[in-house]
């Protein structure tokens, strides 16, 4: 099995040094080359692929799709100069604090 500590760290790495590359020898520099709309169109896609796969109870099925999203959103971050470690911490940030605690706190609108 292949090493998957810090795999998140790594694949945005990646990313962002394949952005600037021929997009004849990655699919992270065609995926750019498109322009900014490609990447949230992949998203939208994704997302429902996940959603179907969630629906059909297959689990494998569901991890891969899963997969695919979470690799398109870190596509996005680097668009947006963002890293996975920046989500981390959000997440760190909001571990223990109940969701329900914290929408109750919220200022009313
Ligand atoms: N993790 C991924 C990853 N997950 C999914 N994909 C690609 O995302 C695409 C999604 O598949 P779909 O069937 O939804 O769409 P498609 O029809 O193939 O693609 P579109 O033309 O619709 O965009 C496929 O081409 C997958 O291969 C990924 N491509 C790259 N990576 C990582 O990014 C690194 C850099 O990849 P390259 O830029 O290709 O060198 C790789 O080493 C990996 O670590």
């Amino acid at each position: 099995m292949s090493d998957s500590s810090r795999i998140l760290a790594r694949v945005a790495e990646t990313i962002a040094t394949r952005r600037d590359a021929s997009p004849d020898s990655s699919y992270v520099a065609k995926l750019f080359s498109k322009g900014p709309d490609a990447v949230l169109k992949k998203i939208g896609e994704e997302a429902t692929e996940v959603v179907l796969a969630a629906k059909d109870g297959d689990a494998q099925h569901l991890l891969y799709e899963v997969a695919d999203l979470w690799f398109h959103c870190m596509v996005l971050l680097e668009q947006h100069g963002l890293r996975p470690e920046q989500v981390e911490l959000e997440l760190a940030r909001r571990e223990g604090l109940s969701g329900l605690a914290e929408k109750a706190a919220r200022p009313t609108e």
